[in-house]
């Protein structure tokens, strides 16, 4: 079983927050999430989150605190998943990686079906916005 650090930004604007939907030939496909991925060896966590959106979705983001840490195992593999709050900085969103994206108020993040590590970052931000 393999074991992958993953990080995942939490891309707030206006009070909305960015999903992403997986590409349906991938892990979770068609899954929702938040946009990141894998860290690569030795890389820096917030340097990786902010490749990963910029390869991703075209677009720069200021990586701030983390939201929450999930340790959550799937079938073939264990996920230590990095949840950071992050700001959108610049560029208009292009869908290189994605399959869908949607900005959405934090109450309707529950009506998405997003992959199962995903639901403690789902909680604690709902707790922020009581
Ligand atoms: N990016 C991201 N991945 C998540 C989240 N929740 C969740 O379970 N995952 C899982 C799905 C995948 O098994 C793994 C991330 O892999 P990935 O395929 O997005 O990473 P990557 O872009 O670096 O990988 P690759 O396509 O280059 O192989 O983590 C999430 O909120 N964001």
């Amino acid at each position: 079983m393999k074991q992958l650090v993953v990080t995942a930004a939490v891309i707030e604007r206006e009070g909305m927050i960015l999903l992403a939907q997986r590409k349906p030939d991938t892990h979770m496909g068609l899954k929702w999430e938040f946009p990141g991925g894998k860290l690569e060896w030795g890389e820096d966590p917030r340097a990786g989150l902010a490749r990963e959106i910029s390869e991703e979705l075209g677009i720069g983001i200021e990586v701030g605190e983390v939201l929450e840490v999930v340790s959550h195992t799937y079938e073939d593999r264990h996920i230590v998943l990095l949840g950071y709050r992050c700001r959108f900085v610049s560029g208009e969103i292009q869908m290189l990686d994605v399959q869908d994206v949607r900005w959405v108020r934090p109450a309707e993040l529950k009506s998405y079906d997003v992959a199962p590590a995903d639901w403690p970052i789902v909680d604690r931000l709902l707790a922020l916005n009581e």
